[in-house]
């Protein structure tokens, strides 16, 4: 069997030559000629999958080891009776961490208090689900909206990772902009009716939100109007933004991410695990279709964790700044900010390869789950919270 791997699926290379012959190629240059003797195509978000790259191969199977598959048309994959596989929630964990390191963050910056604060979570699929628990752990008040989940709730057999009832229901999107402090989007890009999503973000969606609010958007650049959001933060309805994807990439806008506190090279996803599940996902998709048994001997791949212990002092200190400290020992977002910022070149063409390669040679992060926290002293619910965003903690 031959197996083309995008260059950026992490051990790519490692668990498919288990099941055949791998060709690697960069993620942007997959064209049809490196598929004309090719059973399947294994990729991420920057190679996009239609007709004009499948129509002349003989590939049966197309993988993409990512949450989002809007880069495939699944339409035409369909029509032809191609099978393809996403991985669904594999960095989902991965998305929820970078949010509590955004919001530590600002209250780092300019001293925002997150106990208390409301958030307004938009899809809370795998995401937004896991979103909404590291929020209630920071003992945040969450407001969700998601029509179609709202839509599934009303029958019989519904079943999804979040427990609509503990944050009060489902709510209307214009309630939840109204009422919540800071809005975070965790939608699919999709055009199909009838809950589209490109271009949810516009002005009606701003004026809805209360002046002074935290925006947030790591799903897709698309689904945000640039030019709104932009009237948005000049008008003081957006306070803060902090943007993980644009609309385009790689080029990405120079004067949003100027305006942004926080802007990172579409990194949220990119904890070590949440790449290691995508390939596995993909592996097993891959083993099932060609009726193959699984040997990649994937525990053998994993690395040891740089930051297994940590060792935090707590007495008379702000609790959130403990919290802030333990999150930014094992992530540093100002880090992906501030290299994003010395890299966005003001031409184009040389933006792009910038924002690629910083991806590219991205340092995988590990998960809070990796890190046990020990605190020196106690104070009342703070071992609890570093438990609800994720760590380990002493004492128990
Ligand atoms: N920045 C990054 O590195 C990453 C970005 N993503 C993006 O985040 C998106 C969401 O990821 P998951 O939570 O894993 O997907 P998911 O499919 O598990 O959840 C999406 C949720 O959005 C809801 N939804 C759909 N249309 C909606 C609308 N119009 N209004 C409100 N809710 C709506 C769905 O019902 C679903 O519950 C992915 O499709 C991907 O584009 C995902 C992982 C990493
Ligand atoms: O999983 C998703 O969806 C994402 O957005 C990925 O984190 C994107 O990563 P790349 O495919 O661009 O490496």
């Amino acid at each position: 069997m031959n197996i083309v791997v995008a260059e950026t699926v992490l051990l790519g290379e490692e668990a498919f030559s288990t099941l055949g012959e791998v060709q690697v190629v960069p993620d942007r240059e997959i064209a049809p000629y490196h598929l004309k003797d090719a059973d399947a195509l294994i990729i991420r978000s920057k190679t996009r999958v239609h007709e004009r790259l499948l129509a002349e191969s003989p590939v049966r199977f197309v993988g993409t080891a990512t949450a989002g598959f809007d880069h495939l048309d699944t339409r035409y994959l369909d029509r032809s009776e191609i099978a393809w596989c996403a991985a669904p929630g594999c960095n989902a964990n991965s998305v929820a961490e970078y949010l509590v390191a955004a919001l530590l963050e600002l209250h780092h910056r300019h001293g925002i208090v997150l106990e208390g604060r409301s958030i307004g979570i938009v899809g809370v699929g795998e995401v937004g689900s896991r979103v909404a628990e590291k929020a209630e752990a920071l003992g945040m008040r969450v407001l969700i909206n998601d029509p179609p989940l709202e839509a599934m709730a009303r029958t019989p057999d519904f079943s999804a990772r979040v427990d609509p009832q503990r944050y009060g229901g489902f709510r209307p999107l214009d309630e939840v902009l109204a009422r919540s402090e800071i809005v975070t989007l965790h939608v699919p890009l999709t055009d199909e009716k009838p809950w589209p999503t490109r271009g949810l973000a516009r002005c009606p969606f701003f004026e809805n939100m209360r002046p002074g609010s935290i925006f947030i958007n790591t799903c897709r650049g698309e689904v945000v109007d640039p030019e709104a959001l932009t009237c948005a933060l000049d008008n003081g309805i957006v306070e803060y933004a902090v943007l993980d994807v644009w609309d385009p990439e790689p080029e990405i806008p120079l004067g949003l991410l100027e305006r942004a506190e926080l802007g990172t090279p579409h990194i949220a996803g990119y904890s070590w695990e949440g790449a290691l599940n995508g390939t596995v996902a993909c592996y097993h998709a891959a083993c099932r279709f060609f009726e193959r048994s699984a040997c990649w001997p994937v525990v053998e791949f994993v690395p040891d964790p740089p930051q297994p212990r940590l060792e935090l002092e707590t007495r008379g200190r702000d609790r959130e700044d403990v919290l802030a400290e333990a999150v930014r020992s094992v992530y540093d977002i100002a880090r992906d900010d501030a290299t994003l910022r010395e890299y966005a070149l003001p031409d184009d063409a040389q933006r792009g390869s910038c924002f690629d390669r910083l991806r590219r040679e991205y340092d995988r992060r590990r998960e809070f789950f990796n890190t046990r926290v020990r605190l020196r002293d106690d104070p009342p619910g703070l071992a609890g919270k570093l438990r609800g965003i994720g760590f380990k903690a002493d004492p128990e």
